[in-house]
């Protein structure tokens, strides 16, 4: 109803008759009633417009992370050696998304799509990761992986303490993916299998087997080493030939499998960290999800690698054999750094092949899939050279 009408309304009930003024108030009414509804329907109007520019928001940053590579700073809290030397502290968390240094030549500043300082929790830092996850069971491959010399962090971040009170990404993971699959089982069934390697002087090893069984199975000339192959289907996808999936159907199996895992890694004590991981640590899980309706099937993959330490061989005093896995380690963190400079500048070229780190990694990396490093890093002055090296 118009404005027009409204005045013919009130001139009939300026008229005076009864039946009139009736019939006046419940036009009146009747108006009222179709204003209100015009603005419920203006609301409606307004909500579904907010829904989908939403969507739309939503579904951009989705596709903006595909392909991408985000980087998190993370600075752990200064420790006893260091403090014990008096090591100054030379870095500090400036907000959400800088850091700085404080180096001989002057203050530097870095930035990241997110940092993590020293009162920051392990949690919290979970909080920035756990979308991802949610990506994995929706059919993405995604990869998650730790970066930083000795004794920076890297460890801590993706496992946890050795005692669990502070458990890291990595069990963290295994109960939100479970935690999903099961918010969701009455559309979808899921299937969660896992391989985990260890990538240890440019071979790659099974950790499902033990090194015990390994060595024994290398003196029988009658029985066949597995050797660990990584090859591509057809479609890109990348498998490890050679290893064996294990099923797990809850978050406490596989956990069990990762304990088994790390059981059969090569750990050593090196001057820089009293338990120093001297080899990458690559724990695969895949997620398989049917849907119930439709019978469609997608698969996700989450790749989350602890890597060994990025350091110099003399500073850890690496003799020997240890310096043959410092080079090693070395080599291949050059080749990842070289895959991740090739993607961020959007070269046509990537040099996967250059390292069975990368290999592994490389339906992870670049292409649909979803990438967040994590840059592990010391406070204390003692170890300048690296952190810089590190940051840059
Ligand atoms: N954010 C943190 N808060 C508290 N303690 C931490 C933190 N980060 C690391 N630490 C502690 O510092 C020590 C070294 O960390 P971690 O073993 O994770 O280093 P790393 O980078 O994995 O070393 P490596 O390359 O030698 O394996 C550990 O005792 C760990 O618990």
């Amino acid at each position: 109803m118009n404005d027009c009408e409204t005045l013919d309304l009130e001139d009939i009930l300026g008229q005076g008759t009864d039946g009139v003024k009736n019939i006046g108030q419940q036009l009146l009414l009747l108006q009222d009633q179709l204003k209100q509804e015009k603005e419920e329907k203006r609301k409606i109007v307004e909500n579904y417009t907010l829904e989908r520019t939403l969507r739309k928001k939503y579904y951009n940053m989705v596709e903006d992370m595909k392909g991408k590579i985000r980087v998190f700073c993370r600075l752990r809290p200064m420790n006893r050696n260091e403090a014990g030397q008096g090591g100054a502290t030379v870095v500090g968390k400036v907000d959400d998304y800088s850091v700085s240094v404080e180096t001989p030549r002057g203050l530097r500043e870095f930035q990241f799509d997110k940092v993590f300082g020293a009162e920051d929790s392990q949690e919290e830092v979970f909080q920035d990761t756990s979308r991802l996850i949610q990506s994995v069971i929706d059919g993405y491959n995604v990869c998650i992986f730790a970066y930083g010399q000795t004794g920076s962090g890297k460890t801590f971040t993706m496992v946890g303490d050795k005692d669990q009170r502070n458990p890291g990404i990595m069990p963290r993971s295994f109960n939100a993916i479970f935690d999903i699959t099961r918010e969701n089982s009455s559309k979808f069934e899921f299937k969660v299998s896992a391989y985990m390697l260890e990538l240890y002087n440019d071979r790659l090893q099974d950790l499902f087997v033990s090194q015990a069984a390994e060595a024994q199975a290398q003196t029988q000339p009658s029985s066949q080493t597995r050797r660990v192959e990584i090859k591509r289907t057809r479609k890109g996808v990348v498998f490890a030939q050679g290893a064996e999936t294990k099923e797990a159907s809850s978050a406490q199996e596989l956990y069990a499998l990762f304990q088994q895992a790390c059981a059969n890694r090569h750990i050593a004590a090196t001057k820089m960290n009293v338990e120093s991981s001297r080899s990458h640590l690559i724990i695969v899980i895949m997620v398989e999800s049917r849907n119930l309706t439709n019978g469609s099937i997608s698969t996700g993959k989450l790749s989350l690698v602890d890597l060994a330490g990025s350091e110099r061989a003399a500073k850890t005093g690496a003799k020997d054999h240890q310096l043959k896995e410092a080079n090693s380690i070395n080599k291949s963190l050059s080749a990842l750094g070289d895959v991740i400079s090739a993607l961020s500048a959007d070269l046509p070229h990537v040099p996967y092949r250059n390292s069975k780190l990368t290999q592994v990694m490389q339906d992870s990396l670049g292409g649909n899939a979803k990438t967040l490093m994590i840059v592990n890093i010391s406070p204390s002055e003692s170890n300048l050279d690296e952190t810089l090296t590190s940051l840059m």
